[in-house]
């Protein structure tokens, strides 16, 4: 029976970007849009599931699926009955590096529900995505890279009674983001798992104030000159809070990070590792972080994104 004469209908492409989580002093909280992506294209059938991978890390291809997964949780909330689902997926972000693959798997199920069932598409301004950004975070477990992957840009991200919200910050015109991805792949959870329950009051403080900083220096409202904004993210993303439990793991990127650093470029772990996050200001500057590499990393300069998820293509009767 085909998905039409069944009234079982609907076909939608989707891009969701990459994220870059923490940027050192805002863990579980900051999140960064980068221009590198996923695509989904999802139709409805009658029954069943076939997914279909494009890319290069491998998944299972059955309801298990994390983007599967996602559209049936959003079809859930949405009150619609679950249909059957033929998925194509283009990946481009690599899994397990801390460049928030399983947030975009997640986002793109969810716009890809959201615009098949008819409802609201992605909300993109401060603190407005919605059910979609609390679905997104009680699948991922925080709510950093959803948020940024849902509304682009630099997003401040966090959970209360109510669930997820953030806030979306316009980012400075001048930030160049270069990615370091060794070949090392480090889930999310175990990487989590190495975390202490408590950490030292101090800890927490100074990371705090370098937070609160982070947040102005990344704001393209907060006008500064190159060489100023460089040294103020320099400063602003020291982090005491997860980086010290983690980078012992992961020596080729604690030394990067370090190298990176030592040359004035804010360089911090991105999300949970192993991958490296350098926030250089100016072509100039990204120029001398990517030659920093050695090479066991793929040296990745990447824009900003910050338009957020995109529906790129939805035909109702398709
Ligand atoms: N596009 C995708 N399709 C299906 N599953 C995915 C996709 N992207 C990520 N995942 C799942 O998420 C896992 C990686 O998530 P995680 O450990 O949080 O690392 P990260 O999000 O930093 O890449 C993968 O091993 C896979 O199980
Ligand atoms: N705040 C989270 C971010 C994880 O990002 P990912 O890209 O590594 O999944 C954490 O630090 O655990």
């Amino acid at each position: 029976m085909g998905g039409a004469s069944s009234g079982v209908a609907g076909r939608v492409r989707v891009r969701v970007p990459a994220t870059s989580a923490n940027l050192g002093p805002g863990f579980d909280s900051f999140g960064l849009a980068l221009g590198l992506y996923d695509e989904v294209e999802v139709a409805l059938t009658a029954s069943g599931l076939t997914v279909d991978v494009t890319g290069a890390d491998a998944v299972a291809q059955d309801e298990t699926h994390l983007v599967v997964r996602a559209i049936r949780a959003a079809f859930d909330v949405l009150g619609r009955p679950q249909p059957g689902l033929a998925l194509r997926c283009v990946n481009r972000i690599p899994h397990g590096r801390g460049l928030g693959s399983s947030a975009a798997a997640i986002v793109a199920g969810i716009i890809a529900a959201a615009a098949l069932a008819e409802a609201d598409g992605p909300a993109s301004g401060a603190g407005g995505a919605g059910w979609m950004l609390r679905l997104a975070d009680e699948l991922e477990g925080h709510p950093d890279n959803v948020a940024a992957a849902l509304v682009g840009g630099f997003t401040v991200a966090w959970s209360d009674a109510h669930g997820a919200d953030c806030l979306r910050v316009e980012p400075f015109e001048q930030v160049r983001p270069v990615v370091f991805v060794p070949t090392l792949r480090q889930s999310t959870e175990a990487s989590r798992g190495a975390l202490p329950e408590r950490v030292p009051l101090a800890d927490a403080a100074r990371t705090l104030g370098r937070a609160a900083l982070l947040a102005l220096a990344m704001s393209a409202a907060e006008p500064a000159a190159a060489d100023t904004r460089a040294t103020t993210l320099l400063r602003a993303t020291e982090d005491f809070l997860h980086q010290p439990y983690r980078l012992p793991a992961t020596a080729a990127t604690g030394e990067l990070v370090g190298r990176l650093r030592a040359m004035g470029i804010a360089a911090t772990l991105s999300g949970s590792g192993p991958s490296v996050l350098a926030l250089a200001v100016g072509g100039q500057q990204a120029t001398v972080a990517a030659g920093a590499v050695t090479g066991e990393f793929t040296v990745l300069p990447l824009s900003v994104d910050r338009g957020g998820a995109q529906v790129l293509t939805v035909d109702r009767n398709g």
